[in-house]
């Protein structure tokens, strides 16, 4: 059996055409135009490359872009002082401060000054414990593109049973509620769980979000299961030349692809839904701060 290869990069565009549609409509039916303000502190090229594309798409889709590239030594006060600054515009919507921020800055005390009513990551405490009960408002960016991604794939995922590894607040906490929510049965791994290749092979859907390059091995996966990889791991790639890189997942992809039944390639798989979602949460934000209902295909 060969896998068949769950296309992100095209699942992505398509949402975004659907996101420029309710952008259209908000324009012409309410007189709004969604604002999203990116803020990166430092010149980290990788997070440059992203900071860049989330511009792009955003206009892409009819949406009001304000960039902030800040000098790397920004206090921290000054970025408390941005962020106040933005939560008070009417024309932004969502605002993102890039992760990781520079080690003299307290990345929590940032991401709590952030207006939750404006928190497009979903990271702020309000917006966690929203999520966690059920309440209308943003999803995190990577789960709710995993689970579009599954829900797209599988249709009903109830009674399946769902196997995360990884506990992170931005990706593995926050998937266990989605797929909670959809009726999985739902158990999460990390670094001190007891034979997790047995784990995994109980596992009807396997999300791995570790940060281990291919850690998760072919011979983990139930035949026929669904694997949903969120892992971005740059690794040396010799065979391509010499100093060359790549990107591989958290999962030994080439295995794993001859006994799933489907699987999210990487680069192609979740990293573009990422970002597609996290211009669905400015739709959700726009329309929550207009006392409008957020369209129902574009949150969770
Ligand atoms: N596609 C996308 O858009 C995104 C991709 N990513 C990528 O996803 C990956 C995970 O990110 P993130 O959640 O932030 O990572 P973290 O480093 O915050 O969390 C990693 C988790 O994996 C667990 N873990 C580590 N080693 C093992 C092991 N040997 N066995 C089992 N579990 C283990 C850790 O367990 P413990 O808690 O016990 O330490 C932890 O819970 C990274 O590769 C990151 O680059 C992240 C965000 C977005
Ligand atoms: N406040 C904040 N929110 C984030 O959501 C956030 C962040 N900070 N800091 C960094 C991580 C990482 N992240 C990615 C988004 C898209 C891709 C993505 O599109 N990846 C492409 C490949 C890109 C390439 O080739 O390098 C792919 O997987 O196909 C990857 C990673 C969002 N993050």
């Amino acid at each position: 059996m060969t896998a068949q290869i769950i296309d992100g990069k095209a699942f992505a565009q398509q949402l975004r055409h659907r996101i420029a549609d309710h952008v259209e409509r908000l324009k012409t039916e309410h007189g709004l135009t969604p604002g999203l303000a990116v803020v990166i502190v430092g010149e980290d090229p990788a997070s440059q490359v992203y900071v860049n594309s989330k511009s792009k798409q955003t206009k892409e889709v009819g949406m009001n872009s304000f960039k902030y590239e800040l000098p790397k030594d920004t206090g921290e006060a000054e970025l408390l002082n941005l962020i106040d600054e933005l939560n008070e515009r009417d024309d932004v919507n969502g605002i993102l401060v890039q992760l990781p921020v520079p080690d003299h800055i307290d990345a929590d005390k940032i991401i709590k000054r952030i207006s939750p009513a404006k928190d497009v990551d979903c990271f702020t405490p309000e917006n966690v414990g929203r999520l966690a009960i059920g309440l209308p408002g943003p999803v995190s960016c990577t789960p709710l593109g995993s689970l579009m991604l599954l829900r797209d794939q599988l249709g009903k995922l109830e009674g399946m049973n769902a196997v995360i590894i990884g506990r992170s607040n931005l990706v593995g906490k926050p998937m266990s509620q989605l797929l909670l929510r959809d009726n999985c049965t739902v158990t999460v791994a990390h670094s001190r769980t007891k034979d997790l290749p047995g784990l995994c092979r109980t596992a009807d859907i396997i999300v791995a979000a570790v940060g281990r390059p291919e850690m998760i091995k072919g011979d983990w996966i139930k035949p026929g299961a669904t694997v949903i990889d969120v892992g971005i791991n740059r690794v040396d790639a010799p065979e391509k030349g010499e100093g060359k890189t790549k990107l591989v997942g958290d999962v030994e992809y080439a295995e794993a692809a001859k006994v799933a039944g489907a699987i999210t390639p990487v680069p192609g798989g979740v990293g573009p839904m990422t970002i597609a979602c996290l211009l669905a949460n400015t739709i959700t934000t726009t329309c929550l701060a207009n006392d409008l209902t957020p369209p129902s295909d574009l949150t969770a």
